[in-house]
């Protein structure tokens, strides 16, 4: 079963002589429990892909499904069910909320999705003993190394339990030992839990990682 297929897609931003092809024509497809990382230089589409497939942006052209769903002409409401329940997110700079404790960062999106508070606050718990971090639950990111906070992330990415995990960068401002750490985190959580990842990055070790890499140049799958 494929949990992303991206067929035909294209993005442009801007228009006339200033119009930058983002993305040309690119097609995939990532089978359950792949975990497939996105390679190419800066600026080669990377972030613009994975905001297409996360449902952050739309694409001028070509259709997207994740776990079966479109991604591509859903609505507002549809998307953001999408990116609540189906779809969990990793960022380069982590994204957690400064005033809330780590606990209470993996808690935010499952009372987005209204989740029984008891049922929520033990799988808070096993998630931050997943990510290796059962004993900083009440320290905020402020408290936390770069590695810890991006841990937080990892186990918020799995709080409502996504089909597809989408990290860009996820080791982008880490040194390379912590930012291997994380790899191999994601590297387990794929393997464990039968998840499914796409992950940006420039970084070799996390590339070493990754079941099979697709390769972008000037917005065009090589
Ligand atoms: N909002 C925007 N408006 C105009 N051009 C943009 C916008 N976002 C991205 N671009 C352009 O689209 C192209 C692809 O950018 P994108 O951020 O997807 O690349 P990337 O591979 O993720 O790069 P990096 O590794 O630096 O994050 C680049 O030429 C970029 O300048």
């Amino acid at each position: 079963m494929n949990v992303v297929e991206v067929s035909g897609v294209g993005r442009d931003y801007g228009s006339g002589d200033r119009v930058v092809h983002a993305l040309t024509d690119v097609s995939f497809e990532v089978a359950k429990g792949e975990l497939v990382a996105v390679r190419g230089r800066s600026g080669a589409g990377k972030t613009t892909l994975l905001n297409l497939i996360g449902g952050l942006d739309k694409p001028d052209t070509g259709t997207i499904t994740v776990a079966g769903r479109k991604v591509t002409g859903a609505g507002e409401a549809e998307l953001l069910e999408l990116r609540r329940d189906v779809i969990g997110f990793v960022f380069q700079s982590f994204g957690l909320i400064p005033i809330l404790s780590a606990a209470e960062n993996v808690s935010v999106p499952m009372r987005l999705a209204r989740r029984d508070p008891a049922e929520r606050d033990q799988r808070v718990a096993v998630l931050l003993e997943l990510v290796g971090l059962g004993g900083q639950a009440a320290q905020r990111p402020g408290e936390l190394s770069g590695g810890q906070q991006q841990r937080v992330a990892v186990a918020r990415a799995l709080a409502n339990d996504p089909d597809l995990l989408i990290a860009d960068e996820p080791t982008g401002q880490l040194d390379s030992d912590t930012g291997r750490a994380i790899m191999d985190l994601l590297r387990a959580v794929v393997d464990a839990r039968g998840m499914t990842a796409l992950v940006a990055t420039h970084d070799a070790a996390l590339i070493d990682r990754a079941d099979r890499v697709l390769t972008l140049r000037d917005g065009r799958l090589v």
